[in-house]
């Protein structure tokens, strides 16, 4: 792949260009390039370490990579600020394995995840932002866990578990949402609910999703990017990736 256009960087949302990352020699990045444009919602797929995560890692901070640029919204490089300083520019990480709090209900956990001042002490004094019952009854309505709210967390499904985790991240805000196969493990029906909830959350954030799941990455409908041996191979529709004989070779194939 070619270097994205220079001008690409400060109009995108997220720009990564000629990104290296190696352990130990190993080159787990190698020269990625990417432009995420604002409002847009990406999948990125790829063989078993073809290096999605470590870029994950790299875009929220808890990698540094050892060359190349990545910048968030043309002007913060995000390769000199710390994990706090990101998530604190609007960047929200969803990890495979959801880590709700199981002994809190569902409207509990989303309060605390709430942005704003949410001090312990605030919260304490139920100091919240004034629109805080509005903002989650939105994220329940948005995630279809109204009916749960008074469960606990630990007693919802593995799918619902993955919604309420989304909806936390949500609570935060963020412009971009990154998020690690969410629907690993889930039934078809619960799959089709979270692309139908990505994609409700598309109209007003950017999203980067990382999923295996192909009927998953069909029904989201957007741009696909494959990544291979730390590179982009191939980009565009999905019917487009999948006829790519060096697609079907590394991963679709098998
Ligand atoms: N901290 C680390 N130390 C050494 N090697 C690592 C480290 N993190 C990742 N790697 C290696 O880098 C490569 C890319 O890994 P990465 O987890 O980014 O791939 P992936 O595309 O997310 O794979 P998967 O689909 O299995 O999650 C792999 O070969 C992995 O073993």
């Amino acid at each position: 792949m070619t270097s994205p256009d220079p001008q690409a960087a400060t109009q995108a949302l997220l720009y990564l260009d000629g990104v290296n990352v190696s352990f130990s020699g190993f080159r787990a990045l190698n020269a990625l390039s990417l432009v995420i444009e604002p409002g847009e919602m990406r999948a990125i797929i790829g063989p078993n370490g073809a290096g999605k995560t470590t870029m994950m890692d790299v875009i929220t901070g808890k990698t540094r990579p050892d060359q190349g640029e990545v910048l968030f919204r043309g002007t913060h490089d995000l390769t000199r600020l710390d994990e706090t300083a990101i998530a604190g520019l609007g960047i929200g990480r969803k990890f495979q394995k959801p880590t709700v709090f199981d002994s809190h209900t569902v409207g509990d956990n989303l309060l605390l995840s709430l942005a704003g001042p949410r001090s312990p002490t605030n919260l304490l004094f139920g100091r919240l932002r004034p629109d805080a019952a509005e903002r989650i009854d939105e994220i329940l309505a948005v995630t279809r866990l109204g009916a749960q709210r008074d469960r606990l967390a630990g007693a919802l499904s593995h799918g619902q578990k993955q919604w309420l985790e989304i909806g936390m991240l949500l609570a935060q805000e963020p412009a971009l949402l990154l998020v690690d196969e969410p629907v690993a493990g889930m039934t078809d029906a619960e799959t089709e609910a979270t692309a139908t909830l990505l994609r409700e959350i598309n109209k007003t954030r950017s999203v980067v999703v990382v999923e295996h799941d192909m009927h998953f990455v069909r029904a989201l409908g957007v741009k696909v990017t494959v990544l291979h041996e730390g590179s982009v191979l191939a980009e565009g529709p999905l019917d487009a990736v999948s006829a790519d004989e060096r697609v079907i070779d590394v991963y679709l194939g098998r």
